[in-house]
């Protein structure tokens, strides 16, 4: 099942309504997060230390206290407190007390600066409680300095909930956050999902109704993509099984053509035809292999088009795009495909492909669609691509570190795909192979830009676990391995 994202305004809500709707007394909460907090810390951690908790003045800094209970009772004897402050909330007032009783050792970080400095700097690990979704507005000069220090010590760093400050000049870098109950969208950003390193969500025994309503998108996952494919049936023949039309290659890029057409025919779709100019179609002619290669596109009829994998950006690429949106109910754009989807919108001033398209920019080709700077779109993208797949009626893929995909309809899903081999020339073509494949197949357009982006990050993930750095032509080869072990299979 999908896993819902919040904001962190979202999570404050979901808190607040466990309490107050559903008659969880706020302790019961904090003592569940700070025990299955310190379960996920004990398994990243193991025995390494010293370890200190550093601990804010909110329930984010009461979490990590519950967490360094349990570490003392459990017989850790290297562990440390550190309060910003002798100031509490309510549930954080009480954890501070039973911490003070059984004699774990505490500094407070206003009153003993050049200790706390030492602590750090000798700790194996800090666990850092200080800010969580309570924060607002930019950094207190005081957890500024503080969260210097974390940073400085070499200490690896645990974050309960979010990474201290995320968004804010100055914020906390993990190495590991652990969520608390649900995922936040705002860890997820591409300009901070570095600040969280590794990823876990602890569950707290939120309801999960309460955390549905509360929702404003969904986490993909590796377990989504054979529900949002389907089954193929056995009987099936390849003129049933969808045909994909790929426009692409250009002198110099032709092989980019070819990365896209064969990702295609390593999905479930039956046929893979690639249009290509007349000039590089002696060169690919030949090489299709199971793909028919044409010159041009006299007589193609397919199910879905991927268009503009190194299809260069000469005149006639708009008129041609305009001819393939009117001939083929929907498709990819890619690559050069959208430098001639952005002048072809820009010459007629409004463009409406009804919800029957994917787009697929990088962060570069993602600004130039939407009209502002790369760091607006890496920095707010839900809201940056919103936008956009609302302008244009097309769902809209922005691959980064984490891809984002947004429907018109304002849905978001987020793959969190971190995985620095799939930068790699050519990935991106083969992934507008694999969606274009999909939709050809009849998976729906929002189903098939979701599980093409995870079978996409999935196989390059399990590639470079296996064989080390790789080419997308090795990315290609993986795509129906990936996509069989993920679910999509016949029968
Ligand atoms: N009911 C509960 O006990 C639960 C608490 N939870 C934890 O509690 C956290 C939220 O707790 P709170 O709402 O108390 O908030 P936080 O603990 O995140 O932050 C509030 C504290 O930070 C200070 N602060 C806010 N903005 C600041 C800024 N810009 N610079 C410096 N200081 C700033 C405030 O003065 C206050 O002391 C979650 O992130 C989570 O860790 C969750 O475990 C869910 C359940
Ligand atoms: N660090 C990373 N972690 C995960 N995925 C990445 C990373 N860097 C790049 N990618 C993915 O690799 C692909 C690159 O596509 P793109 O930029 O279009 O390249 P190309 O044009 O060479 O095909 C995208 O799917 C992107 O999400």
């Amino acid at each position: 099942m999908m896993r819902p994202l919040v904001s962190v305004e979202g999570a404050r809500r979901v808190d607040a309504r466990t309490r107050e709707e559903y008659g969880v007394p706020e302790l019961v909460l904090m003592e569940q997060a700070g025990m299955r907090l310190h379960e996920v810390f004990r398994e990243v951690a193991g025995e390494d230390g010293p370890v200190v908790y550093v601990c804010g003045s909110g329930n984010n800094g009461g979490d990590a206290m519950v967490m360094a209970r349990w570490a003392w009772l459990e017989g850790r004897r290297d562990v440390r407190l550190v309060l910003r402050a002798r100031r509490f909330s309510e549930a954080g007032r009480v954890q501070a007390r039973v911490l003070e009783r059984l004699g774990v050792p505490v500094l407070v970080w206003e009153e003993e600066r050049e200790e706390v400095r030492r602590v750090c700097r000798e700790a194996g690990w800090v666990v850092e409680g200080v800010l969580g979704v309570g924060a607002r507005g930019g950094l207190a000069e005081d957890v500024a300095e503080l969260f210097r220090v974390v940073g400085e010590s070499g200490a690896r760093v645990f974050s309960v909930d979010v990474p201290g400050g995320v968004g804010c000049e100055g914020g906390v870098r993990a190495d590991v956050t652990a969520m608390v109950g649900v995922g936040k969208w705002e860890v997820l950003v591409p300009a901070w999902r570095e600040w969280a390193g590794e990823l876990r969500v602890v569950p707290i025994g939120f309801p999960p109704e309460v955390v549905r309503e509360e929702a404003e998108g969904w986490w993909l996952g590796p377990g989504d993509v054979g529900g949002l494919v389907g089954r193929v049936r056995a009987a099936s023949h390849k003129g049933e099984r969808g045909r994909v039309g790929v426009w692409a290659g250009s002198r110099g890029l032709a092989g980019a053509a070819l990365l896209s057409a064969r990702a295609a025919a390593r999905t479930p779709a039956g046929l893979v035809y690639l249009c290509c100019d007349e000039e590089v179609y002696g060169l690919l002619g030949g090489l299709g292999g199971g793909v028919v290669v044409r010159p041009g596109d006299e007589g193609v009829r397919v199910d879905a088009a991927v268009v503009g994998p190194g299809w260069g950006r000469g005149e006639g690429r708009v008129g041609q795009l305009a001819a393939i949106l009117g001939r083929c109910g929907r498709g990819v754009i890619d690559a050069d495909g959208l430098e001639a989807l952005a002048r072809l919108r820009d010459g007629e001033g409004r463009l409406d492909l009804g919800g029957r398209w994917v787009l697929t920019p990088h962060p570069g080709e993602c600004a130039r669609l939407a009209g502002c700077t790369v760091e607006e779109v890496l920095g707010a993208p839900g809201r940056v691509c919103g936008e956009l797949a609302r302008g244009l009626g097309a769902v809209v893929v922005l691959k980064a570190h984490t891809t984002w995909v947004v429907a018109p309809s304002g849905r978001v899903w987020v793959y969190d795909g971190m995985c620095a081999p799939l930068g790699t020339g050519g990935a991106g073509d083969v992934l507008a192979g694999v969606i274009g494949g999909l939709l050809a197949h009849g998976v729906g357009v929002e189903e098939a830009a979701c599980a093409g982006v995870v079978a996409h990050g999935e196989a390059g993930r399990r590639l470079f676990a296996r064989r080390g750095w790789f080419g997308a032509e090795d990315l290609v080869g993986e795509v129906g391995t990936i996509l069989k072990d993920l679910g999509v299979d016949y029968g």
